[in-house]
């Protein structure tokens, strides 16, 4: 059996109460569950259920006050100033709204090699590199020399989503990241997801309060009702055989395609690589 990449024991997180003897209020009550390599955990709730808190415990971002979290078999529950920035390496984030996850005033050139340069890699490799992710997010090179004021929403979160996979993380936190989106660019940057993990085997936290979504991008669900995961388990029985009131009551309200189209997509998309990649071998050969 594989070993998990993420776990996640009975995590607690409290945020302060306010006022000066106020006690904290709990916002994630033992939450369990974990991530293996290269697989994609979908973490599905309504608005103000925790599932930004638990992504942010994930990060260091927040404390945790009770459970453990593990990465590769470390306990990063508490970890230190300098380990939190280490494990940025490995664990990294795409956030909702792609218009204020770069900074306006440097070139996506810049916004892409900063987490490089900070990490010591030679500006050559750096700019080596930005070609190859912009080239892996669908973006042309050029790109580099722009300013982010000169993207749509979709071409932002590219870039955001090349940012994230600088460092060769094996894990991203995807927090709402197409919810901000129109349908259509929705659709092409799931897509994007599902290309990036199959060519890097990255694991992904993908975190939506829409099922369906959830559930076209997740192998594991795990369904959270006011802090509490009220649902765990494979994908496709979680949302074929809803056992809480309300996963039943998601699913009425997003509904999931049918389990067969969702099959004759992905093959489709496997059969399309195939095709793509036996192109690239002839044209390589002539
Ligand atoms: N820094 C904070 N201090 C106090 N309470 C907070 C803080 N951040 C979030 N909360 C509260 O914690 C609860 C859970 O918020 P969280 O953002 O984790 O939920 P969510 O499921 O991600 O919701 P959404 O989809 O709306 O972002 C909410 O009641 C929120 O008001």
């Amino acid at each position: 059996m594989t070993e998990p990449l993420l776990k996640v024991d009975d995590l607690v997180v409290e945020y302060p109460g306010r006022g000066m003897r106020a006690k904290p209020i709990r916002i994630v009550h033992g939450v369990s569950f974990d991530i293996k390599p290269g697989e994609t955990v979908g973490l599905v709730g309504e608005s103000g259920s925790g599932k930004t808190t638990i992504g942010r415990a994930l990060l260091g971002l927040v404390p945790v006050a009770g459970g453990a979290v593990t990465f590769a078999g470390e306990d990063i529950s508490h970890p230190t100033k300098r380990r939190r920035r280490e494990l940025t390496r490995d664990i990294q984030v795409v956030y909702q709204d792609p218009y204020s996850s770069l900074n306006p005033s440097l070139t996506i050139g810049d916004s892409l090699t900063e987490p490089m340069i900070m990490r010591r890699t030679s500006k050559a490799e750096a700019n080596a590199r930005v070609k190859e992710l912009l080239d892996t997010v669908g973006l042309p090179a050029d790109a580099a020399h722009r300013m982010p004021r000169e993207f749509s929403g979709g071409q932002r979160q590219r870039i955001a989503i090349a940012r994230a996979l600088a460092l060769d993380p094996k894990l991203i936190v995807c927090d709402e990241p197409v919810s901000a989106l129109d349908l259509s660019t929705q659709a092409r940057v799931l897509e994007l997801f599902l290309e990036i993990q199959e060519r890097t085997g990255v694991a992904y936290l993908f975190i939506s309060h829409d099922l369906a979504v959830v559930r076209e991008m997740s192998h594991r669900v795990a369904v959270l009702y006011r802090g509490e995961l009220v649902e765990w388990g494979d994908g496709d029985t979680v949302t074929a055989t809803p056992q809480h009131p309300y996963t039943q009551r998601l699913l009425l309200a997003s509904p999931v395609p049918d389990p067969l189209a969702q099959q004759q997509r992905r093959a489709d998309r496997l059969r399309l690589k195939e095709i793509q990649a036996q192109q690239r071998e002839q044209a390589g050969a002539a």
